[in-house]
């Protein structure tokens, strides 16, 4: 038995085609380049062997009879049962398979994943998850031999998952070649399997299936909770005792919400480590696949320009935005027990509030980045009453048209004080970005739809056109805006000379709208996570310790909301939302930057 040491990724997980290399014995001098058109390279018997996996990058090593490693580039993957050893390693598989992996026949040797979609009847799997998985088929970035198991307590065929599948897959504006062949060929792939979620029974019976599927390959396996959140720990369970792979990986993502508050977050996690390591587990936040969310790193790290401008020294205040211009139809019942600054504060608009403020990572690996999430979080303020202000929809008529407020909502309690809109002013106290209000703002029922990141910048000291600007000069600063959607942009607000023999100045926009300068369609945030769950890729998902951060922030307050039962503010259905959120911005010198138009 011989260790593989991966200096990279720690268990070598992967997927894709880039380059990896290999290295003998430590020798600087003897790294071989391994890519996916390689042939399979024998390192000599008793050598220490280093694997270097660069993301997206699929490493495929066998260890042979005599102690010799034959490693190239193609989809493998590390071997991790439900409850993974730690270290690494790759036990002698049978002299047939060495000869085939060394003479190039590897075909049994290559690995099948299996996804399965736990809830597959529900409205995520048919919105979000399916359709997600049909664009990575059809961009060729599933791995070759996959199938997709839906698993759900309804009755169903496996005709009837296809048909209930194929009304929500769509093919990209951009890429419509053989979309109808290759939906078809999709859904042949795509079975069904009724069961409980507490039956480790019905989850043994799935197992069997899966491996007739699996016909003997390594398995590596991937469950999808895309169930409610107190069935969780059942259908884990069920999965670890009976359904997962025995001789690859096995890999749980799980859905928001993660808790309620610090202690019931806590101990989901506590639960979900009885039957798997905290490596298997991906807990999804879908703002962190945003491509606008993942670029914040890049539009930092890589321009000179914003990195050292980004402290307390340039920065006025960065505001959060999230509004959509409808009420929470259809899913009220789940919403009351929730509310506004759980839904959406407390997951996506704090991750985006991370990956903005925290410190340059070590590297782009997911630990390094996440030790900085981290880092950041643990740098903030438990958020104060003062400094939230709460709202809740009510109905509306205009033009005719009337809107339900939200307790209209047969499942919403109509004595329900849960807010529907929220504003906090958040602060992080370390040297980077002491003082400066970090301002987020959510809600539904509003009157658009946006998400969006607003830094704004100091004023220009001394600044020789003060007296252009007239008393406004809060409005003559300058403001990054960086529109997570819809319409993707990234757009930087100057003062510009009006053309002309005056001297007028304006407001005018640096601009990159993503749909005029990228012909490409922006792929939905669930096809980037679900494939970066697939190649064992974590860094855009939440860390146990992550989550627990998070939490602190807002669990104080959030019980101080309910015990005291603060009561709303009422907006209307398709209003701004209430006039609460502009005190709580101006006690804090702030002015809403989403209140003119911009473009
Ligand atoms: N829908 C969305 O837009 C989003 C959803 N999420 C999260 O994703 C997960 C799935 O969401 P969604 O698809 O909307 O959920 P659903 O309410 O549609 O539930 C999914 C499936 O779970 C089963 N189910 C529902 N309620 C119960 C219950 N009480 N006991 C046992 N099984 C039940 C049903 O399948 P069957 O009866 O066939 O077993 C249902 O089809 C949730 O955790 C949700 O919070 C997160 C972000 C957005
Ligand atoms: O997680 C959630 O997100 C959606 C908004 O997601 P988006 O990608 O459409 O912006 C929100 O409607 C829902 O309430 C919340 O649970």
């Amino acid at each position: 038995m011989a260790t593989l040491y991966s200096t990279h990724c720690g268990s070598c997980s992967v997927g894709g085609s880039y380059s990896s290399s290999l290295s003998i014995n430590g020798g600087q001098n003897q790294w071989l380049a391994l890519s996916s058109s390689s042939p399979w390279r024998v390192v000599p018997s008793k050598a220490k062997v280093v694997l270097q996996s660069r993301r997206n990058s699929h490493l495929n090593a066998v260890l042979m009879q005599d102690g010799a490693v034959a490693a190239r580039v193609t989809p493998i993957e590390n071997e991790t049962p439900m409850k993974k050893p730690k270290a690494a390693s790759l036990s002698v598989p049978s002299s047939q398979e060495c000869k085939d992996a060394v003479g190039f026949n590897i075909n049994e040797n290559e690995p099948t994943v299996s996804i399965t979609v736990v809830g597959a009847s529900g409205d995520l799997a048919k919105k979000k998850i399916f359709p997600a998985l049909f664009a990575l088929y059809y961009e060729d970035c599933l791995p070759k031999h996959f199938t997709i198991y839906g698993y759900a307590r309804s009755k169903m065929t496996d005709m009837e998952l296809r048909n209930m599948v194929s009304r929500t897959l769509t093919c990209r504006i951009d890429k419509r070649e053989n979309c109808d062949e290759k939906m078809e060929q999709f859904l042949r792939r795509c079975l069904y399997h009724s069961g409980q979620y507490d039956s480790e029974e019905n989850f043994a019976q799935l197992d069997k299936k899966l491996k007739e599927h699996e016909a003997g390959r390594v398995s590596n396996r991937l469950f999808y909770l895309s169930i409610p959140p107190n069935i969780f720990i059942d259908a884990v369970r069920c999965a670890s005792s009976s359904a997962s792979s025995a001789h690859g990986w096995t890999r749980v993502i799980v859905e928001k919400p993660f808790g309620q508050d610090s202690e019931s977050s806590a101990a989901l996690t506590k639960a979900l480590k009885q039957y798997l390591e905290e490596d298997q587990i991906f807990r999804i936040d879908h703002y962190l696949g945003k491509e606008l969310v993942e670029n914040l790193s890049v539009l930092r790290f890589s321009n000179l320009i914003f990195e050292p401008l980004s402290s307390r020294q340039y920065i006025r205040n960065v505001q959060l935005i999230f509004s959509e211009d409808f009420g929470t139809e259809g899913r009220g019942g789940y919403f009351d027990n929730y509310g506004i600054i759980r839904d959406i504060m407390q997951n996506h608009l704090l991750q985006i509030l991370a990956l903005f403020a925290m410190e340059t990572p070590v590297s782009l690996d997911a630990e390094d980045i996440r030790n900085e999430k981290v880092k950041v979080l643990r740098s903030m303020r438990p958020l104060q009453l003062e400094d939230v202000a709460i709202g809740q929809y009510k109905s509306h008529t205009k033009g005719g048209v009337t809107y339900p407020g939200y307790t209209d909502d047969k499942t919403v309690p109509k004595d329900s004080l849960t807010p529907t809109f929220a504003a906090a002013a958040l602060f992080i106290d370390n040297a980077r970005w002491d003082g400066v209000p970090f301002l987020m703002k959510a809600g539904k029922a509003l009157h658009t739809n946006r998400a969006e990141i607003r830094v704004q910048f100091r004023h220009v000291p001394g600044n020789l056109y003060n007296r252009n600007f007239g008393t406004d000069l809060d409005r003559a600063t300058n403001e990054l805006v960086i529109r997570v959607q819809p319409d993707e942009a990234i757009y930087l607000k100057i003062n510009n000379k009006v053309p002309g023999l005056g001297m007028r100045l304006d407001r005018s926009n640096l601009n990159l709208l993503y749909a005029a300068r990228y012909s490409k369609e922006i792929p939905d945030a669930y096809e980037r996570l679900l494939l970066d769950a697939i190649e064992g890729e974590r860094r855009l998902f939440i860390r146990s310790d992550e989550l627990g951060a998070a939490w602190s922030l807002f669990t104080p307050v959030l019980k101080e909301l309910e015990e005291k039962k603060i009561v709303p503010e009422y907006y209307p259905y398709g209003s701004r939302g209430p006039v609460g959120a502009h005190y709580l911005a101006a006690r804090h010198n702030v002015r809403w930057g989403d209140l003119t138009v911009d473009q």
